[in-house]
């Protein structure tokens, strides 16, 4: 094992001891005898029957049966859930075959950040982790089910499941994905003609046309943006069925696996001999398993907070000097989009995580000794799903790659760092992905800061051709508490036009970037926030800022003497408060963790969790 990850591990450990003991022991406490519907008065019980058809009913009447929860995020809004539509009568139907009963114990909301991405919609995105976890909650609070299906892909739905899923940790509970759209255009030709619309070069109809060709059908986006890390993420934390993640939407295999993983379920429950619960499969080692996948794929840095509130709902504490500390010795072994020019499908076709995690195995940087859903032990991972006869068998995966431009080893990686850098100094702390960077100069920017209070600003200076120079950009006022942390990912496309113009660029921000960003260097997620007293308030047009990802520094270039005389910035935030309902979620927001604290409002009922 590898001396760092062994390290990072144990402190993790320490770090976590008095919540993670006390989260523990409430699981323990919950765990119960027989089945749980049992212990409801008639009245309630009778009321869950009421809903009951086909075999159901009698399931429930029989006290060895076990109910299997189903919560669903599907909708017709976001293209990677659309297949969850025909998800529950596929479950039902397999975990009956397995001796259980499944009811649909609760929808969650489901935002598509694509759709949304630029809109208003964005800053209720992140928000949206936290109403999931609690739908969660509220879907499984009736105490009847022995173990629960958790079906959601995209950006904030699978941490938000897992969020509200740990809150009942004695149950055992699998996720199962609905798998990636097939290839369209190419991301980099997508973008290409984005670039080309916001010079002017083409119209709506040509840009149009070239969207539709890449998001072209049900299934998760082909880029490896936060879908497809969170759908990593979960089969590095041991909560899918080996080789499940990447296994394309509608095709047979896709549907095997849902069946397996639905029986599979059915079998961990308290009520047989393979009890498995939630509470067991994330540990410690497991949060450092999923930091590590992350690392060596150039995953989303969304992740450095989903992860951190998904570890902290299981009474695990993780901070960013355990994904930096893990970066700094994590090879990079996967290059695809937008870390390189393939896809997620060319990803899968290369071998896919089964190589990956042979290769990670082999270099001692996963914790091999780890409760999966699969039963123990992570290295029956190293496995991929086939079809025989209709069903689905594990065969031994991959031990090269389909494609080495695609997936490396780890004696021969395509970076001997992983996918991202902290940055610290007089800004605050902030994360740099530095794995889709074109070439290694672009991880050092120092220039004059021209300042922005939003998005829309900065597009403002683009089309009145003020950005033509070098500079880093502060989008300020992005923060959690600020308008709830929005995605910044259109203005990449003006930053992007303005670097390949040959002016040196860097973007400083308290908000977010999609999973798909990275061409442009940046500081994001920077803590603390704008609004909450960070010095990303006091910048000034033409202040000289450094962002150094070699040495971890991000540094306003202005002395203490001159920052003592400023005064803060205040900017007025009403415009992104109101309007299409953001004013509801003003509680929440008043309420959001920082960055680097998973960015919640779920952990503030007391400070055990
Ligand atoms: O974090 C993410 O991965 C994004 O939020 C992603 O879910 C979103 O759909 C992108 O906006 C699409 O990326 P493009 O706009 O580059 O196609």
């Amino acid at each position: 094992m590898h001396r760092v990850v062994e390290q990072v591990t144990n402190r993790i450990i320490e770090r976590s001891k008095p919540h993670r003991q006390s989260y523990l022991q409430r699981i323990d406490e919950a765990k119960g005898d027989g089945v749980f519907r049992n212990s409801l008065p008639c009245p309630n019980l009778a009321h869950d029957l009421a809903g009951c058809v086909g075999t159901c009913r009698s399931s429930l009447l029989d006290a060895s049966v076990p109910n299997i929860a189903i919560i669903s995020a599907y909708t017709d809004m976001v293209s990677a859930h659309q297949p969850y539509g025909k998800y529950p009568e596929i479950i039902k139907e397999s975990v009956a075959k397995a001796g259980g009963n499944a009811q649909f114990a609760g929808g969650v909301p489901a935002m598509c950040d694509g759709v949304t991405q630029g809109e208003a919609g964005m800053d209720m995105s992140l928000m949206s982790r936290d109403v999931i976890a609690m739908s969660t909650v509220i879907g499984l609070s009736h105490n009847v089910f022995d173990g629960a299906i958790l079906l959601g892909v995209c950006d904030k739905i699978l941490p938000g499941l897992l969020m509200g899923g740990l809150q009942f940790g004695h149950l055992p509970m699998i996720l199962i994905p609905a798998g990636p759209m097939t290839s369209g255009i190419a991301n980099k030709d997508k973008n290409t003609v984005r670039e080309a619309y916001a010079k002017g070069e083409v119209g709506h109809a040509e840009l149009l046309a070239s969207e539709v060709k890449a998001y072209h059908s049900p299934g998760t986006c082909t880029f490896y943006g936060t879908a497809n890390s969170n759908q990593l993420m979960a089969e590095m934390l041991g909560m899918h069925l080996p080789g499940s993640s990447f296994v394309n939407a509608g095709t047979k295999l896709r549907e095997a696996l849902t069946r397996s993983a639905a029986e599979r379920i059915t079998s961990l429950t308290h009520l047989g001999r393979n009890y498995t619960p939630l509470a067991h499969v994330i540990s410690e080692k497991a949060i450092v398993n999923a930091i590590v996948g992350l690392m060596a794929t150039g995953g989303s840095t969304n992740e450095t907070m989903h992860l951190v509130a998904i570890a902290r709902a299981a009474g695990i504490r993780i901070d960013w000097n355990d994904f930096a500390e893990i970066s700094d010795i994590t090879p990079l072994l996967v290059r695809i989009y937008p870390n390189g020019s393939g896809d997620i499908n060319s990803f899968q076709r290369a071998g896919g995580m089964a190589l990956l995690i042979r290769e990670l195995l082999k270099g001692g940087l996963l914790h091999e000794d780890v409760q999966t859903v699969a039963g123990k032990g992570f290295a029956q991972y190293t496995e991929a799903p086939l079809l025989e006869n209709g069903r689905t068998v594990w065969r031994k995966g991959p031990e090269q790659a389909g494609d080495s431009t695609v997936i490396a080893t780890v004696n021969k990686p395509f970076e001997l760092l992983g996918g991202i850098k902290v940055l610290s100094g007089n800004l605050g702390r902030a994360i740099m992905k530095i794995s889709a960077l074109a070439d290694g100069e672009k991880t050092f920017v120092e220039a004059p800061a021209m300042v922005f209070n939003s998005q829309q600003e900065l597009e403002d200076a683009f089309k009145a051709d003020r950005l033509n120079r070098d500079m880093v950009a502060v989008v300020r006022f992005q923060g959690p508490r600020a308008n709830g942390m929005p995605e910044l990912h259109k203005l990449i496309t003006h930053l992007s036009i303005t670097m390949d113009r040959g002016y040196k660029v860097g973007l400083v921000t308290d908000g977010r970037l999609s999973g798909a960003s990275g061409k442009v260097p940046f500081a994001i997620h920077c803590t603390p926030e704008a609004v909450t007293g960070g010095l990303l308030n006091k910048v000034q047009d033409g202040d000289i800022i450094c962002m150094d990802a070699h040495n971890s520094i991000l540094e306003l270039k202005v002395n203490e003497e001159e920052l003592g005389k400023r005064q803060a910035f205040v900017h007025n935030l009403d415009a992104t408060r109101y309007g299409l309902g953001r004013q509801v979620f003003a509680p929440l927001r008043k309420n959001l963790l920082g960055a680097e604290e998973g960015a919640s409002s779920i952990f503030t009922y007391r400070d055990e969790n």
